[in-house]
């Protein structure tokens, strides 16, 4: 049997007291793309707050290829190829597509080094791949300040992948999308896994229905239970803290 790229071994996080993970199991295979979700609280954030090492847990264990992570800064995570999508798009607004991409995939560079130093045949090629796998390429010329919102978003998930990480961590892409861009963006995270392997946290039932990818549903800082979206949609458990609640939300 293979080395998860990822476990969680009973994680716990006390806040004050208050378990935001509570004993925590969790298994992910290199290239699986994973959904998961939970109400409001569950502990899907502090939950890649512990994998990014911004929250330190109590208790358990996070490995990484087998590696433990806890106590490592951020930034070392990250080089170790853990990247995390946030919510809210970080592009440069004011710079164009292409350039926001040529900035990636040239660790360390700025704009007024580019223009000294342009880029080699071989990182510009990287660059028209990325544009192309997330369909923007002919919005290269773009400020990605005029972008629509789900372009924006592709734009920052391109940024990541130049960054070449194992794993993606991919935090509520498609709020305020509309549904043709939930589509693309769902068929975008299908095709990144296999090569990388990605963990997506969702509230949008139907973009995780069109992910067709194993489900993880998270409950008070637990798994509460695991499986095909069908077979968890139909979870009493599910039902009762989840999906029963649906119809109250606004
Ligand atoms: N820094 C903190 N101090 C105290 N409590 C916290 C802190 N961070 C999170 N919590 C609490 O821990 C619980 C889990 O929070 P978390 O943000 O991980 O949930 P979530 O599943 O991401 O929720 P949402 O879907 O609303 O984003 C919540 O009850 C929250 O109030």
């Amino acid at each position: 049997m293979m080395t998860p790229i990822l476990e969680l071994q009973a994680v716990t996080v006390s806040f004050d007291g208050f378990l935001a993970l509570n004993q925590l199991d969790l298994k992910l295979e290199a290239g699986e793309l994973r959904a998961v979700i939970g109400p409001n609280g569950a502990g899907k954030t502090t939950f890649l707050d512990v994998i990014t090492g911004k929250v330190r847990p109590s208790s358990g264990q996070v490995l990484f290829k087998g590696k433990p992570l806890i106590g490592k800064p951020e930034h070392h995570i990250a080089r170790l190829g853990i990247g995390r999508k946030f919510q809210t798009p970080r592009v440069f607004e004011k710079l164009t597509c292409r350039r926001n991409l040529e900035l990636a995939v040239a660790k360390g560079s700025s704009p007024v080094k580019l223009l000294l130093k342009p880029l080699t045949i071989e990182l510009r090629e990287r660059v028209q791949q990325l544009l192309l796998l997330v369909g923007l390429g002919a919005h290269d010329q773009q400020l990605a300040g005029g972008l629509s919102h789900g372009q924006k978003q592709w734009l920052e998930i391109a940024m990541l992948v130049a960054q070449d990480p194992e794993l993606l961590l991919v935090d509520e892409p498609v709020a305020g999308l509309s549904d043709e861009e939930t589509i693309h963006t769902a068929a975008l995270l299908k095709e990144l896994s296999g090569s990388h392997t990605v963990l997506v946290i969702e509230h949008d039932m139907d973009f995780i229905r069109d992910l067709q990818a194993p489900v993880t549903v998270l409950h008070e800082g637990h798994v509460l239970c695991e499986g095909p979206m069908d077979q968890v949609q139909a979870d009493p458990r599910v039902i009762d803290v989840y999906l029963g609640r649906e119809e109250d939300q606004p």
